[in-house]
This record gives C-alpha cells, sequence and structure tokens, in this order.
C-alpha cells in the first residue's frame, strides 16, 4: 500500500535563503521517489518588502495579517505570484516536475473571510482533492500559495499555516512545518521534542509561544487532532524524512504526552 502523502509548509522566509532552498528541494526531490508530496507556502517577507516598495503599511492581530481588499493586489502579487514562481524555479532546478497552484484550484479549498476587521482574511475548509490527486498520480509537485477565494468570488488572504492544515486534512496527508527556527523553544530557547494539546495551552499561557508560533502550533493541533497522527514543526535546514521519523524538530500530539517523553 502506497504511504499517505507528505504535505510540507514552507515559510516564506526558506526564499531568503537561497542555498538552505535549492539543499530543501534536493530532499524534497529523494522523497518524491517513495511519497507523494505536496508544497503549502507563506511568502510573508516577500508580502512586506512589496507593501514597503509601494509605500503601504499593514499590521498583524493575532499573527494575522490585516489585509484590506484594496492590497490583494500586492498580496497576490507577492504570494501566488513572485514566492509561488520562485519555488517552482527552485524545484525546476532539483529535477523536480512542479505545478505552481493557489487554494482556489480545482475548487480544492473553500475559503470564507473571518471577520470585517481583519479585512479580506479567510479561514480555510478542504473541498475536492480531485486535482491534487491526478497531479501527484503524475509525480508533479503540487507548489501551492495561501491565496483562496470566498464561494462568492472574493479573494482571500490565508495564513499559510492553516491553509497547509486544510491541504493535508483534504489529502489525509503527513503534515510537516517548515520555519526558520529549530521548532518549538521553552522559555530557555531549548527545542521541546513533543507537545500535545494541554502543554501547548500552558506554553500560551505563560507566553512562551506568541505571534507566528501561536498560529502554527494552533494550525498543527487542529490537523494532528483531526488526522489522528502526529504533526511535525521544525527547520527547512533538516531532512523531512529526518522529522517524519521525530529525530528532530517538535512533534505535536493528538494524545496526551505520557510523563518523560519530552525528555
Ligand atoms: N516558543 C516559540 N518557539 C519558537 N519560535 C517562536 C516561539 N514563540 C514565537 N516564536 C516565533 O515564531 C516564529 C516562527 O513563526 P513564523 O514567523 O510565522 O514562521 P513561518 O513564517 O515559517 O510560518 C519564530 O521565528 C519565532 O520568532
Ligand atoms: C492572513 C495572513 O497572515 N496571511 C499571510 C500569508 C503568508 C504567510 O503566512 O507567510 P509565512 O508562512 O511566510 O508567514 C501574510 O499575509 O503574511
Amino acid at each position: 500500500m502506497m504511504p499517505h502523502p507528505v504535505v510540507i509548509k514552507i515559510g516564506g522566509a526558506l526564499l531568503d535563503d537561497e542555498k538552505a532552498a535549492r539543499q530543501l528541494m534536493t530532499r524534497i526531490k529523494t522523497l518524491q521517489q517513495h511519497r507523494a508530496v505536496i508544497v503549502v507556502h507563506g511568502g510573508g517577507p516577500m508580502v512586506e518588502t512589496m507593501m514597503t516598495g509601494m509605500g503601504l503599511t499593514s499590521e498583524k492581530v493575532d499573527g494575522l495579517r490585516v489585509t484590506p481588499d484594496a492590497h490583494m493586489p500586492v498580496v497576490c502579487g507577492a504570494l501566488a505570484g513572485s514566492a509561488n514562481k520562485q519555488l517552482c524555479a527552485l524545484a525546476i532546478g532539483a529535477g523536480i516536475t512542479p505545478t505552481g497552484l493557489s487554494l482556489m484550484d480545482g475548487n480544492m479549498i473553500t475559503c470564507q473571510a473571518i471577520a470585517s476587521e481583519l479585512g479580506a482574511v479567510g479561514q480555510a475548509t478542504p473541498n475536492s482533492s480531485v486535482l491534487l490527486e491526478l497531479l501527484i498520480g503524475e509525480q508533479f509537485l503540487p507548489v501551492i500559495s495561501s491565496i483562496g477565494c470566498s464561494k462568492n468570488g472574493r479573494l482571500l488572504n490565508i495564513n499559510a499555516d492553516q491553509a497547509a492544515t486544510a491541504v493535508a486534512q483534504l489529502m489525509g496527508a503527513e503534515l510537516l512545518f517548515l520555519s526558520n527556527v529549530e521548532g518549538v523553544l521553552d522559555e530557555h530557547g531549548q527545542r521541546l521534542a513533543t507537545l500535545d494539546k494541554a502543554q501547548l495551552a500552558s506554553l500560551v499561557q505563560t507566553g512562551v509561544i506568541t505571534d507566528g508560533m501561536k498560529v502554527k502550533t494552533d494550525a498543527a493541533l487542529q490537523a494532528a487532532l483531526q488526522l489522528k497522527r502526529p504533526v511535525f514543526i521544525g527547520s527547512w535546514h533538516t531532512d523531512p524524512e529526518a522529522l517524519l521519523n521525530a529525530t528532530t524538530g517538535t512533534k505535536i500530539q493528538p494524545e496526551a504526552t505520557k510523563a518523560g517523553d519530552n525528555s
């Protein structure tokens, strides 16, 4: 039986480190030999740069960028344009055949605006796996940006961690979040190997997990509980295989951790 596909979420800051990006693509190519892989990516730093270049500013609320509809051409340009095409080009450079997509392609993910105060920011719900099944059946690498749209055709900006969770749910996939940190860190900056729902809540409550990591651990926990399997958070410098084997990074557990598991 074929193993489950793997959804790899790549934080946008990877695009500032060409060497690491090329190495990761080479590792994805190796992983593709025995697993179907799907990439979902962010591009927060690229959005910032393009907005600044146009004299625009934005703020984040609970890790989500407040996005007026008028900013969507810039946000789409950064995420579905530059970031997506840069990653596709890096994939080509590693000998992979990529297909650049957004959440709305093939109607794979349905999105819905969250709250008027956030503007064109949405939440993502799995809808149709037909397109992704076709692509991975042909050994293509889907490279999916976190731009979505609502049922009535409004473009929406989706946090890329939440987008990756919806895609993993859609495909019943394993889920890896690759970021610029080695995993979830404790108050001393030490990596935490395993975390469950109660431990995450406590780290948020004590202010150890904040900002983008709060969004990421919320998304990871939601996926772990729904998929009933661990979800991994780690660095893009590590091999995705090592993360899947939990020899590095942080494993978000769907069930309560037994005492001593985190040593
Ligand atoms: N407890 C924590 N452990 C690790 N990173 C944390 C923690 N709390 C907050 N962070 C911040 O979260 C960042 C990762 O989230 P984010 O920037 O959104 O990543 P990405 O863009 O890859 O999704 C880290 O670089 C760090 O600044
Ligand atoms: C609503 C919202 O916050 N959208 C994010 C989408 C990109 C993203 O999540 O990029 P990273 O993974 O690089 O952080 C944003 O505009 O920055």
